[in-house]
C-alpha cells in the first residue's frame, strides 16, 4: 500500500506503538447489565479494523469507551500508549479533539452550519491551526472540497456522510471511529463510502476502526474482530464475505486469526 503522508511525522517509536488498544476492557450499565466482558485488542497504526457483530453485541458500546465517550467499569483503552482512564476531564477532552475521529449516528452534523464551518470545528474547539497540506489531502479524498460552501442539511445523505468523515480526519487523529457510517445509505452510496474508507488507510495511513453488523462492510477490513454478547469470539485476518457470513451466522466457528 503506498503511503501518501503517513509515515514522515510519526516517530518510529510512535510507529510501532499501537494506535489503539483495549485492555481486558469491562462495560456494566448502571442497571446491571454487563456490555462488555474483558474486551481486549490492539489496533496497528495504519491498520484497517472491522468489529462485526449483531445488534446489541455491544460495538458502539466499544467504540464509545474507545473514543473516551464513556467510561469503562474495568480494564484500560490506551490511544497511542496514553491510558484515557488517567486523564482528567480537560485533558480527555483535548485527547479526544486531537487525538479520536468519530464518525458516529450520536454525532451529527450541525446542519445550519457549512461543510466548511462543520468539518474545521474540531479545529477552532481545540484551537488547533489547521496543517494546510493534510486538510487538502483530507478534502481530495472524501470528495468534500467542491461542497465547501454547502448547508449540510442541502446536502444529500452520502455526501453528509462525507463531510462528517473529513470532520472526524481534519486534526490528524490517531484512529479514525466509524459506528455503521454507511447503516443510512443506499448499497451504492455505502459502497462508495466504504470505499473511500478503505482509500483514507490506503493513501493516507489514516487508522480505522469500523463497527457494522454487515459481513460485506467488514469484508473490506486488514481484519475482522467478531463481537457477541460483550465479547470477541472470533478474529479473522483478510477476511471474506463469505467466512464474514458464516461466522455471523455462527460466532466462533471461523476463527482464523
Ligand atoms: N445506558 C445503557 N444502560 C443499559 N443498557 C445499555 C445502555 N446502553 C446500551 N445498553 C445495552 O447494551 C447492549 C449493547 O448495546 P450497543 O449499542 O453497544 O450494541 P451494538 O452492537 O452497537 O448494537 P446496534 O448495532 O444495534 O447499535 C444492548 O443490549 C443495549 O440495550
Amino acid at each position: 500500500m503506498s503511503r501518501v503522508l503517513g509515515g514522515a511525522k510519526g516517530t518510529r517509536t510512535a510507529r510501532r506503538m499501537p494506535a489503539l488498544a483495549l485492555e481486558r476492557v469491562d462495560k456494566v450499565h448502571p442497571g446491571g447489565v454487563r456490555v462488555l466482558r474483558e474486551v481486549s485488542l490492539s489496533v496497528a497504526p495504519g491498520t484497517f479494523t472491522a468489529l462485526l457483530g449483531p445488534s446489541g453485541a455491544g460495538k458502539t458500546t466499544l467504540l464509545h469507551c474507545a473514543a473516551g465517550l464513556d467510561s469503562p467499569t474495568g480494564g484500560r483503552v490506551l490511544v497511542e500508549g496514553t491510558e484515557i482512564g488517567s486523564l482528567n476531564e480537560t485533558r480527555r477532552t483535548e485527547l479526544r479533539r486531537r487525538r479520536i475521529g468519530l464518525v458516529s449516528p450520536s454525532y451529527g452534523l450541525f446542519p445550519e452550519l457549512s461543510a466548511a464551518d462543520n468539518i474545521t470545528l474540531p479545529l477552532r474547539l481545540s484551537g488547533q491551526a489547521p496543517d494546510r497540506v493534510w486538510l487538502r489531502a483530507v478534502l481530495e479524498r472524501t470528495g468534500t472540497a467542491g461542497l465547501l460552501t454547502r448547508r449540510t442539511d442541502e446536502l444529500p445523505a452520502g455526501q453528509r456522510q462525507r463531510v462528517a468523515v473529513a470532520r472526524a480526519l481534519v486534526a490528524r487523529p490517531a484512529v479514525l471511529l466509524a459506528d455503521e457510517p454507511a447503516g443510512s445509505l443506499d448499497p451504492g452510496t455505502a459502497h462508495e463510502l466504504l470505499e473511500l474508507l478503505a482509500d483514507l488507510v490506503g493513501g493516507l495511513g489514516q487508522t480505522l476502526v469500523l463497527a457494522t453488523h454487515d459481513p460485506v462492510s467488514a469484508a473490506w477490513a486488514d481484519r475482522a474482530l467478531v463481537l457477541a454478547e460483550g465479547r470477541i469470539v472470533d478474529t479473522l485476518e483478510a477476511p471474506t464475505t463469505a467466512e464474514l457470513v458464516r461466522c455471523a451466522a455462527a460466532p466462533e466457528t471461523g476463527r482464523r486469526g
